[in-house]
């Protein structure tokens, strides 16, 4: 959905859904209706709370219901048992939510160990644990239960049902509309480069610890809030009420099948998932809502990953079509409940969108890099430390466990320089530009940066002090284009700039590394050459001091290594000494200014490359195999 079509239509349904209540009995509208809205809305608004954090960043939640439970508490034992202001536990059940998220966020978000499943885990446990100091302390709840009266509301409004369901759609349009910000934003970027390649964005600037501990506290405030309305919704909370497995499984499956990385996507979802378990409900099927739930979400996964949203507003006019025909011919011709046509019109709809999808075919391949040229290799006159200091490593070691993967190394990189990084497998290289780019803590030795001790620093503020990297393998963002893929590296850069500028300056560097007319491709249907000088491109656009390229040529046949070549001397020209680690001596050479031999860890050789590769102990150590080849 474009961002026009958005601004325009979330107001005007929020609008049209509020009169639905206000002129109700005017529209002959039941009150039951009203009771089902009410109930997809309050899984809307814990969806979406989902959905903000895990959909958006990877980072899946099991703990819905930790923000359901002290929202539905705090509202309980205030308002329902001590008589205070509704409004003002709301305020509380915001405040405790966010107090819980924050302390689950500094500790999960600061440890690389708490990500992906472990991370699942935490969350799974958190719930459990508050239900049962809900259950042991009577001055929550003891056991017992606790009765939620109904609370004071504008006498204008009509019924109590009438002020839930207003009130519900309060939240869930206010949880909707923080979620379509964050999506347009910084954060939404950041969190989309988390669940593509977290390392990469942090070593591209990102600080990924902030940007996921925000999002845990707008998830965390939305779903509290969404709880303390919950609370007068069922009347009377008791923790097997609220602290259950099912609101976490629920808002699971509602934004998986809406589309978890879209805005709308837990909306479309809690519109069918709800309006499927009441018609089964309705239809005397209740106990089949699991089975068919857990059915349609394999069918749903297998065809459609992205989501029924995804697939619905590609076709926006065929899928509003479809679901209203179907909805009328089935009320028509079957004189079906109205809620159960409408169910019919929607699943039609969808499985209309996605054929159609699915017969259009993936988008077209786009033609392969025409840009790309060979240049013939010319050898590099030796700067032999030229330039001022950029970079020191002084006197590194990293150990894991009993493995000695550096020890006790020098290196200093100079203004202008390539410095060609080789050693046999094992010998350090990789650990070492880890290193180097703040990825990897060294066991001793300090990481200086033109003058600054950066040693220590997290990976996105080394970054931002002029180093970047590219990685052996290519890490691409792969819900983004190539130019978004470069743009997050201007946008999170060492002078942030927002989107739009951003993207423009992205032009640059696709352009440097031959890539400019793939900019709106996504990196699924580029080769392995094309990635890696995406992976050249991105780190270019971070505007380095010192572009750190781990083994760039792996895996190229000798044309593109020779365009390869070709790029990186043109981004050596713009300025950027360049640390390249590999494999192959003939490209090294030919662009080396300076080489660097490790062995077992150790600096063997430092020096021009033609006496490097001369010494003996090098020949020995490294080259010997090779030489003799
Ligand atoms: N995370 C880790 N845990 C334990 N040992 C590690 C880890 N990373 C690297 N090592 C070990 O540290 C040593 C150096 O590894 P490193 O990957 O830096 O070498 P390399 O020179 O880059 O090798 P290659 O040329 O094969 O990529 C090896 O013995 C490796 O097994």
């Amino acid at each position: 959905m474009t961002t026009r079509r958005a601004l325009i239509g979330f107001p005007v349904a929020i609008a049209v859904l509020a009169a639905l209540s206000l002129y109700r009995v005017t529209l002959g509208i039941p009150l039951a209706y009203l009771v089902l809205l009410t109930s997809i809305l309050f899984w809307v608004t814990q969806a979406t709370s989902w959905n903000i954090l895990s959909g958006y960043s990877g980072y899946f939640s099991f703990g819905q219901a930790a923000y359901v439970g002290i929202g539905a508490y705090s509202t309980a034992v205030l308002f329902g048992r001590h008589g205070v202001n509704f409004y003002v536990t709301v305020v509380v059940a915001a405040a405790l939510s966010a107090v819980l998220a924050l302390a689950i966020g500094a500790l999960a978000f600061r440890l690389r160990s708490l990500r992906g499943e472990i991370f699942a885990l935490l969350t799974l446990a958190v719930p459990f644990i508050l239900a049962a100091l809900a259950r042991i302390n009577t001055t929550i709840d003891g056991g017992q239960g606790i009765i939620v009266s109904v609370p004071d509301f504008p006498a204008g409004i009509g019924l109590f049902q009438d002020f839930l369901y207003l009130i519900s759609l309060l939240v869930a349009g206010a949880a909707v509309a923080v979620a379509f910000v964050m999506r347009r934003t910084r954060i939404g970027w950041a969190l989309s480069a988390v669940h593509d390649a977290e390392d990469v964005a942090e070593g591209l600037g990102v600080a990924t610890f902030r940007y996921k501990l925000r999002a845990l506290v707008a998830s965390a405030v939305i779903g509290g809030v969404g709880g303390a309305v919950f609370a007068l919704q069922i009347g009377f909370v008791a923790v097997d009420s609220v602290f259950h497995l099912t609101v976490p499984l629920f808002v699971i499956v509602i934004s998986v099948l809406g589309g978890r990385a879209h805005w709308m996507g837990p909306v479309a979802g809690a519109v069918l998932v709800v309006l499927l378990q009441d018609r089964l409900t309705a239809s005397g099927l209740g106990e089949w809502q699991l089975i068919v739930l857990g059915a349609l979400l394999i069918v749903l996964v297998i065809i459609a990953p992205q989501g029924i949203w995804p697939e619905l507003s590609a076709r926006p006019l065929i899928a509003v079509g479809t679901a209203a025909v179907v909805t009328a011919a089935v009320r028509l011709a079957l004189s079906v409940d109205l809620l159960d046509a409408l169910l019919a019109g929607l699943l039609t709809a969808s499985v209309v969108a996605m054929v159609l999808n699915r017969r259009a075919g993936p988008a077209p391949r786009v033609r392969p890099a025409e840009t790309e040229h060979a240049v013939a290799p010319t050898v590099p006159s030796p700067v032999d430390g030229a330039g001022r200091v950029l970079v020191e490593c002084a006197n590194v070691a990293k150990h894991f466990g009993g493995v000695r993967a550096l020890d006790d190394v020098s290196l200093t990189i100079h203004e202008g320089e390539i410095v060609g990084l080789v050693g046999p497998n094992g010998s350090g290289k990789s650990t070492l530009v880890s290193i180097l780019a703040g990825s990897r803590r060294p066991t001793a030795g300090r990481l200086i940066v033109e003058g600054r001790d950066v040693t220590g620093w997290p990976p996105h503020r080394v970054a931002h002090a002029g180093i970047a990297r590219t990685y052996q393998i290519p890490r691409p963002f792969t819900s983004m284009t190539v130019r978004d893929n470069v743009a997050m590296a201007v946008m999170f850069g060492r002078t942030p700039r927002g989107l739009v500028a951003a993207r423009a300056a992205a032009d640059r560097p696709l352009e440097t590394v031959g890539l400019a007319h793939l900019a709106d491709a996504y990196p699924a249907v580029l080769n392995l050459h094309q990635r890696q000088l995406l992976e050249i491109a991105r780190a270019l656009a971070a505007d380095p001091k010192v572009l750190l390229l781990d083994e760039a040529l792996a895996g190229l046949n000798p044309v593109e290594i020779d365009n390869a070549v070709a790029v990186i001397r043109r981004v050596h020209e713009s300025g950027v000494a360049i640390v390249i680690v590999e494999h192959l001596l003939r490209v090294v050479t030919q662009l080396a200014t300076r080489l660097v031999v490790l062995d077992r860890g150790a600096r063997l050789a430092d020096g021009d490359p033609k006496t490097v590769l001369a010494d003996p102990a090098v020949v020995r150590a490294y080259l010997g195999k090779r030489a003799h080849a």
